[in-house]
C-alpha cells in the first residue's frame, strides 16, 4: 500500500537526511508513545521516539510518582531504554506533546541526550497539530559539558 506523505513531512525528510517514511514513522511513533504517559499529576502527556542508524525506532513516555521529583521524562526514558538495549547510536529524537507551539526537552533532558548523541543531530518536536520545529543537539544545549571534557 502507498503510504501518503506531507510535503512538510518530505521537505524535512530531505533536509536532514532520512527517508520520508521513516520519518513518517518516527513522527508515528512518538505520538503512540505520547499517549501511553503515566503522567496523573501534570496531566501533561509527552511521547519521545529515538531513530537508530541501524533504523531501530525506541519510544518512551513520561512516567510520573507520586512524590513528583521522582518522575521521569518521556526523553530519559527512551534514552534509557534504548542504551540499555545496546542502541547508543542515534541518528534522530522526536518529541510530541498536545500544546502548540511543540513543547522542547527540559534541561536535564538536554543533558542527558547530549551524553549520547551527536551534537549536530536533529531534534523533531511535534505540537499538537503534528506541526514540526527542529532543531539539533547543539542549539537546545550551547557550549556544552560532554564526555571528552572529562578526559581532556
Ligand atoms: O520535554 C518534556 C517536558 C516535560 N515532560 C514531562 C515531565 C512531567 O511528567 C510533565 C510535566 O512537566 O511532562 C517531558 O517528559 N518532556
Ligand atoms: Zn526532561
Amino acid at each position: 500500500m502507498t503510504q501518503i506523505i506531507n510535503t512538510e513531512t518530505h521537505s524535512l525528510a530531505s533536509k536532514w537526511d532520512i527517508e520520508p517514511s521513516v520519518l513518517q514513522n518516527l513522527r508515528d511513533e512518538c505520538a503512540s508513545a505520547k499517549g501511553r504517559a503515566y503522567c496523573p499529576y501534570s496531566k501533561f502527556q509527552v511521547g519521545a521516539c529515538l531513530l537508530t542508524h541501524d533504523g531501530a525506532l525506541i519510544s518512551g513516555a513520561n512516567v510520573e510518582n507520586a512524590s513528583y521529583p521522582v518522575g521521569l521524562c518521556a526523553e530519559r526514558t527512551a534514552l534509557s531504554k534504548a542504551v540499555t538495549e545496546g542502541q547508543r547510536s542515534f541518528k534522530a529524537l522526536a518529541v510530541s506533546t498536545n500544546i502548540t507551539p511543540p513543547a522542547s526537552p527540559c534541561g536535564m533532558c538536554r543533558q542527558f541526550i547530549r551524553e549520547f548523541c551527536d551534537l549536530k543531530m536533529p531534534i523533531f518536536m511535534y505540537d499538537k497539530n503534528g506541526d514540526c520545529v527542529v532543531r539539533t543537539v547543539e542549539e537546545l544545549l550551547p557550549m556544552s559539558f560532554g564526555p571528552a571534557d572529562l578526559a581532556a
